[in-house]
């Protein structure tokens, strides 16, 4: 081998990018910077430069280029975008897209070919799209998350995507930041061939010498027209992909901008298409959306990280076998999550019958993913063998996770952890998904040295992608240590939230409902509440959010809220009227909205009715002030109240950081990511004014607006909530 150890000038070389070549001839290039290989403008010039050399050097007769340590390159330092380090100008990013991976890279006169394992995301999918082949293992995950940044693919994904898998398939990977698999990757034609991991370099050089040798297609992405529809069936399929998008989310541009990227490339060549993709990116890297979606993206990843605790050199030990108490539709829900992650799932519960329906929920759930393509017939049988169900603790003794979930009667609860107690090995950690009794009280019957933490999914453990983890005062550092990689195996994000009343979602929904009661008992209309909080981004206004959840959930927080927090709660009457007439939420096709068989809602002028019997029950009477809100007025008026909450969490220290709060309200509450999180987007708003806002309300409607010390603090010294989440440095 000829390696490559000192540079012209005798200083060292550059270990980002590693070139060696082989007897062979081929040129191997590595991306060196482990442990994801992410790219700057610093790695793509290194790049750029060893590419060169390989191509002007004799002795070399075919590139391919991979990465070091199982993975090929997850992509562009997100930091890179949406901060205040915006030097680089549109001119320059075409260049790297245009100069060198299109003229140096895609234009070689030596067949390149990437070597694909673990991570290709975004700039680095894209460097592997513009090679003249490329293999992968059948486990690598390929991607173009760029549009969860609010950016484009900006090294031309754009085009060579749609030019390699067609426009249907590339607009579902790009708009959904879909990641899909070697295997899948290879079904759609986007990777050549698969190979096993210790020999991929090998079957990638050869592949190599094979387009060298005219034995393999050299296929250049950027100029295929293969698998392009004509022009006019383009267009209608990116007009209705528009209309979608613009009913869906019409708050931000950036998806719409990619579309118009992809359409200019089909309308006037790919070249065009490129350089007017270079442009969108400088655009759209600069936005508020950018910024927020990449302030999110930090959030995410630092929810994990928990001072005195992940940095105190534990290892997370390693959960094997997961018991799942419970025959539910949460229960089932969970089953269904863990053996997705490889877990092996016992599911106990009383009765037969219910056990049976519980299982058979879980085996409904996955035959789902298969008609939906997401599984293979194989892996459906394999993952099914992961799964069982028990009527007794015949086999717990090897059992390393309890997920308790039976319904939540403190002394059903307290004779199962005894009957755990007994059962289970020491290590095993006792989890409850229950949010509404007490942890310690439901552990009272167990062994002292026991501890049970709550674990929180929320209603379609599926769909939802945060995980509450309730520490208590017992909580050890060992046990929070093994949930939080337990909630990464899962693929969630874990949050860990101190035991308090609602933990950290449900505290931030309460007055999110219940400023809308207020609103609506005063003169509010209900569908224009629900119509301007949809509108500002929130997935679902309150009054849909009180029928997706039910009334009976409703009504059963509600009292422990009253409870908890009496000084703030308003006490409306409006669910316990609607209950009494049989309205109790989507699941009765009946509650705020009716709902028709296709699960539509549509607004019902009958609720003016209950509206008006809680008013006069609770002695209310109209407040033109507040029958005549604007939209902007609604939105203020409900979500100053949840900020109020979250700072009252901040300064009881029940979440671990401010940040925490945006990943909840985003994740668990459906704020709108591009307003990065309830904490994030209230910087923006300004404390002060939020704060006075509250003091006015609370003199007007009462002390459900009332501002938390907390709060008020903070506005009179102009100062943020809580330290800002620590982002990479920008190599850009
Ligand atoms: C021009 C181009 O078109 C634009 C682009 O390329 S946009 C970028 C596209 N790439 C991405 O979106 C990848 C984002 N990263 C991820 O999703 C995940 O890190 C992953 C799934 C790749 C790996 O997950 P995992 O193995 O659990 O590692 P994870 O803990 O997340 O990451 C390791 C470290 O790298 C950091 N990191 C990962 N990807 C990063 C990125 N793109 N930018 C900056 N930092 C990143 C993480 O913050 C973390 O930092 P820490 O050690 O200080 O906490």
């Amino acid at each position: 081998m000829e390696n490559q150890q000192r540079t012209n000038d005798g200083k060292s070389p550059d270990r980002k990018i590693l070139s060696e070549v082989g007897e062979n001839g081929v040129a191997i290039i590595t991306i060196n910077r482990p442990p994801l290989n992410l790219l700057s403008v610093h790695v793509l010039l290194s790049l750029k430069e060893k590419i060169e050399e390989a191509i002007r050097k004799d002795s070399v007769k075919a590139i391919v280029i991979t990465g070091s340590r199982g993975n090929f390159s997850a992509g562009f330092v997100v930091t890179a975008f949406g901060g205040s380090q915006q030097r680089k100008t549109h001119r320059e990013l075409g260049f790297m897209s245009i100069d060198f991976i299109t003229d140096t890279l895609e234009a070689s006169r030596k067949p390149i070919v990437a070597a694909v394992e673990g991570f290709s995301l975004g700039g680095g999918f894209e460097i592997a799209l513009a090679c003249h082949a490329r293999i992968s293992t059948s486990t690598s995950k390929l991607g173009l998350p760029e549009l969860q940044y609010g950016i484009l693919p900006g090294f031309g994904g754009t085009q060579r995507l749609p030019r390699l898998v067609g426009l249907p398939k590339a607009l579902e990977m790009i708009l959904t930041s879909k990641r899909i698999s070697g295997d899948e990757a290879c079904n759609m034609c986007l990777v050549d061939a698969i190979s096993p991991s210790d020999q991929l370099l090998g079957s990638a050089c050869q592949w190599a010498l094979d387009i060298l040798e005219c034995r393999r297609p050299w296929s250049i992405s950027l100029f295929r027209t293969d698998r392009l529809a004509p022009l006019a069936e383009a267009r209608t399929l990116l007009n209705s992909v528009r209309a979608q998008i613009q009913k869906q989310n019409p708050n931000v541009i950036h998806p719409l901008v990619c579309i118009d990227v992809i359409e200019h490339g089909i309308l006037c060549g790919p070249r065009n298409g490129l350089w007017k993709e270079a442009e969108a990116l400088h655009e759209l890297r600069q936005s508020d959306s950018c910024r927020s979606l990449v302030h999110v993206f930090f959030a995410k990843q630092s929810t994990s990280k928990i001072p005195g605790i992940t940095d105190i050199g534990l290892l997370p030990r390693k959960i094997n076998k997961v018991a799942i108490l419970g025959g539910s539709l949460m229960s089932s829900g969970i089953a269904t999550v863990l053996v997705l992650a490889n877990y092996y799932v016992i599911m106990k519960y009383i009765d037969q019958n219910s056990l049976q329906n519980g299982i058979g929920r879980v085996k409904a759930n996955l035959e789902g993913r298969v008609k939906e393509g997401r599984m293979t017939q194989e892996h459906y049988k394999k993952v099914c063998t992961l799964l069982k169900g028990v009527l007794s603790y015949d086999n717990f003794k090897d059992v390393d996770l309890v997920i308790e979930d039976v319904p939540d009667i403190v002394s059903l609860k307290q004779q199962f952890f005894a009957d755990l107690d007994e059962c289970c090995p020491p290590h095993c950690i006792f989890a409850s998904t229950t949010c509404i009794v007490n942890l310690d009280l439901i552990g009272e019957r167990m062994k002292p040295c026991r501890e049970i933490v709550g674990i929180h999914f929320f209603s379609s453990p599926s769909v939802t992608d945060l995980l509450e983890i309730v520490r208590t005062e017992r909580t050890s550092p060992q046990t929070l240590v093994d949930l939080l990689n337990f909630g990464k195996r899962i693929q969630k994000t874990p949050i860990v939230v101190q035991n308090c009343t609602g933990f950290a979602v449900r505290r931030m929904c309460f007055p999110y409902l219940q400023a809308a009661m207020l609103l609506v008992e005063h003169g509010a209309d209900a569908y224009q509440i629900d119509k301007a909080l949809t509108s500002f981004g929130l997935k679902l206004g309150p009054f849909r959010m009180l029928d997706q959840d039910g009334f009976q959930s409703a009504a059963v927080h509600d009292v422990k809220f009253l409870e908890t927090f009496p000084d703030r709660s308003y006490k409306s009457n409006l669910i316990p009227i609607m209950r009494k007439n049989n309205r109790a939420g989507e699941y009765t096709c009946q509650g705020f909205y009716t709902y028709n068989d296709k699960e539509e809602a549509s607004p019902d002028p009958e609720i003016s009715k209950y509206i008006e019997m809680a008013r006069s029950m609770s002695g209310i009477t109209i407040k033109s002030k507040l029958a005549t809100l604007s939209d902007g007025e609604i939105v203020e008026m409900i979500l100053f109240p949840v900020l109020n909450e979250a700072c009252r969490m901040i300064s009881e220290a029940i979440i671990v950081k401010s940040s925490d709060l945006d990943v909840a309200s985003v994740l668990g509450m459906g704020f709108p990511g591009y307003r990065g999180g309830i904490i994030f987007w209230s910087h923006s708003v300004g404390f002060k004014y939020i704060c006075s806002k509250l003091e006015e309300w609370s003199k007007e409607y009462g002390e459900f607006f009332k501002p938390c010390a907390y709060l008020v603090e903070r506005a009179s010294k102009r100062s943020s909530l809580g330290a800002q989440v620590k982002q990479a440095k920008s190599l850009l």
